[in-house]
């Protein structure tokens, strides 16, 4: 069954599952899905009663999840996805809906109702594709449903109660789990078994055929080996797109040359048509003349090949301001660019035909113009510019990761290699000349200041009444804190490198309550009092060893009820996901002794200093939380 070509179509996309559901999340991943998982927050509280049917009801509830979702992304974070998953599973028996039990008595009614009976559990799907026009979010929504039917045996109260006791039933829509102790109670399923547990996958992967591959309009008839058949369910496509394309693009029927038909090596579609695109392995011919399994051009391995050309593209028209220009000039010609950033003709025109394939500029008739967001995050004075973060990594962490495999090969940093000095002290290097200093901040203030609303917002800090932000920098963090928690009294501790640096960096409007920086060393000096310390990427700078250093001193002043509050790239535990945070622990490998660490691993630090009570929230934005209290 050829999955991958439909799940592919997605790879170059931001996929955003709108659930907090783990089944949905293991079931996307199980097949290779990469996406975001952003928990909707939309309440399941549409009347039951307006639905003529019940699939209706889960139908309108997966979509106003999936667009609860890609709204909040689009106006809170600026982030706007491409794709949006939103899914709601139901049970519907005797023209009742059941949801997810609130109590156990609620479960007990539920599964006392299914008992002995078939019931239909229905999963409404809702994907939405997302755009952004002038700022405007422009949604196209697919949606479908699938059924199943389960029949329960007959249950004792023994069992029924035993099995809520085993608290199984509460999250569970219909108060049972299917893949676990629930499936005990299961006389037959017919249908999709999926589709009980959260997500009906087959019908998912139809659905994005149907969209990304209709079927041809016209259909060509009179070859015989040399079309890609019309498809008409997932199972029959093969594909070699890289590219990201418009779900609506049809590729339509593809030729081989026949003449180029050559039995030891992949054929290229070569036909004389500006229409067909060149770029996609076709099937070669066997000796009988028939089609053999299709090769596929590796899209996922081509896009990694490219990255690092792509990378660089970004960075040098970052460097050379291109963006900027453009914001207060564009639309330009090439040449115009070229005249205003002193740069040759040629070479500006392929970097910008190239931005405009990235989708980072727009190119009309009047010359290249910036994309929305361009404008918000690549121009250099933008509120939420990523510029500092930009030219960090190209003037910094790209001679390192060219070092990356004698950091695999040593288990060490490469700041000699790169920069042909030994580095005594992360801080040190990055403070030994003002240029870099303000580099390096600049480029933690963006971070920090795209992920401030999701780290202050994380969980209810109201009951601490001042907050320490260990080596909290410009303070973007500390100054979102105060807009949500205006009697919060605010402190940050950095080195006086820092803190003699940080003006540029502060808001131009001021707070209710100012926040306070001092200056010294975490390690070295006494910490400020304070009812909750916040280390928002320190951790993962140092080894387990300095760690207990740093925690130590801080539970030494910690009182019980006090906590500490964690802003890290949390890994899984098997540390399978997430591609940005795996690949910042090499970050920290080529520059540091320190890495990015798992939820376990971060509980396992915390606890050794009596530190319990450990939470931790997976934001969907670039740093998750970890929150913990003192015992
Ligand atoms: O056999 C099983 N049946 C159902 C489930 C799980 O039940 C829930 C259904 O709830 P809902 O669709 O509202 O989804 P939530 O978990 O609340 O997450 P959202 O954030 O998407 O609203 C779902 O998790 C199913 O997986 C089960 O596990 N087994």
């Amino acid at each position: 069954m050829a999955l991958n070509p439909v799940l592919g179509k997605l790879v170059s996309k931001r996929v955003v599952l709108a659930s907090a559901s783990p089944r949905r999340q293991e079931i996307l991943t199980n097949v290779g899905l990469r996406f975001e998982v952003v928990p909707s927050w939309f309440k399941e509280t549409l009347e039951k009663s307006s639905f003529a049917a019940p699939y209706e009801y889960a139908v309108e509830t997966a979509k106003q999840k999936a667009l609860e979702v890609a709204n909040r992304m689009h106006v809170k974070h600026l982030r706007t996805p491409d794709i949006v998953i939103g899914a709601d599973t139901i049970v519907s028996v005797d023209e009742q809906i059941l949801e997810k039990p609130v109590d156990k008595q609620d479960a007990y009614r539920m599964l006392s109702r299914l008992s002995g009976k078939e019931h239909s559990v229905f999963t409404g799907v809702a994907i939405i594709h997302c755009s952004s026009k002038g700022n405007q979010l422009e949604t196209e929504i697919t949606d479908f449903y699938e059924e199943t039917k389960v029949k329960f045996s007959d249950l004792s109260e023994e069992l029924l109660w035993e099995y809520i006791h085993s608290g199984e039933p509460m999250d569970k829509a219909g108060g049972y789990g299917i893949q676990a102790l629930g499936g005990m109670l299961v006389e037959y399923v017919h249908g999709d078994f999926l589709n009980v547990v959260g997500f009906p996958l087959n019908h998912f992967c139809k659905k994005l055929a149907e969209l990304y591959y209709p079927p041809p309009k016209h259909t060509v008839q009179h070859i015989k080996h040399d079309s890609i058949p019309s498809v008409d369910t997932f199972e029959n496509l093969s594909d070699g797109e890289s590219e990201s394309s418009n779900f609506t693009e049809h590729k339509g029927a593809k030729k081989l040359n026949s003449s180029s038909m050559c039995p030891s090596r992949p054929v290229y579609n070569c036909e004389n048509s500006s229409s067909v695109r060149t770029d996609s392995m076709v099937p070669l011919g066997n000796q009988n003349g028939a089609s053999e399994s299709a090769a596929k051009l590796p899209s996922k391995i081509v896009d990694l090949m490219d990255g690092f050309k792509a990378s660089k593209a970004l960075f040098v028209a970052s460097k050379l301001k291109v963006f900027d220009y453009l914001k207060t000039k564009g639309p330009l010609k090439a040449v115009d660019v070229a005249n205003e950033v002193g740069t040759s003709v040629c070479g500006t025109e392929r970097l910008l035909d190239a931005c405009v394939a990235l989708g980072l500029l727009e190119k009309t008739s009047q010359g290249y113009s910036n994309t929305d967001s361009a404008n918000t995050y690549l121009t250099s004075d933008g509120e939420y510019s990523l510029h500092g973060y930009i030219i960090h990594s190209n003037d910094h962490l790209w001679p390192l990761f060219t070092n990356l495999e004698s950091a695999v090969r040593e288990g060490s940093r490469q700041n000699h290699r790169a920069f042909g000095r030994k580095a005594e002290d992360l801080f040190k290097d990055y403070y030994h000349s003002q240029e870099v200093k303000q580099r390096f901040m600049a480029a933690m203030h963006s971070i920090a200041h795209l992920t401030a609303r999701d780290v202050a917002t994380a969980f209810d800090l109201s009951q601490f009444k001042s907050t320490c932000d260990l080596g909290g920098c410009t303070g973007a963090l500390a100054h979102e804190l105060i807009q949500i928690y205006p009697n919060m009294k605010v402190t940050v501790f950095d080195l006086p490198e820092v803190i003699a640096n940080i003006s540029y960096f502060q808001p131009s409007e001021q707070c209710a309550a100012p926040v306070t920086f001092l200056s010294g060393d975490f390690f070295k000096d006494n910490l400020p009092e304070a009812d909750l310390y916040i280390l928002s990427r320190i951790l993962h700078d140092w080894p387990d060893e300095r760690i207990h250093v740093l925690l130590s001193k801080i539970s030494a002043v910690c009182k019980p009820g006090c906590g500490i509050l964690l802003a890290e790239m949390v890994l899984d535990d098997e540390k399978k996901s997430r591609s940005t945070a795996l690949l910042q622990s090499l970050n920290m490998l080529v520059q540091t002794e320190g890495k990015e660490r798992s939820g376990s691993e971060y509980r396992g630090l915390l606890e050794q200093h009596g530190f319990a009570n450990v939470k931790i929230k997976l934001t969907g934005n670039l740093l998750d939380v970890v929150l913990c209290i003192k015992t």
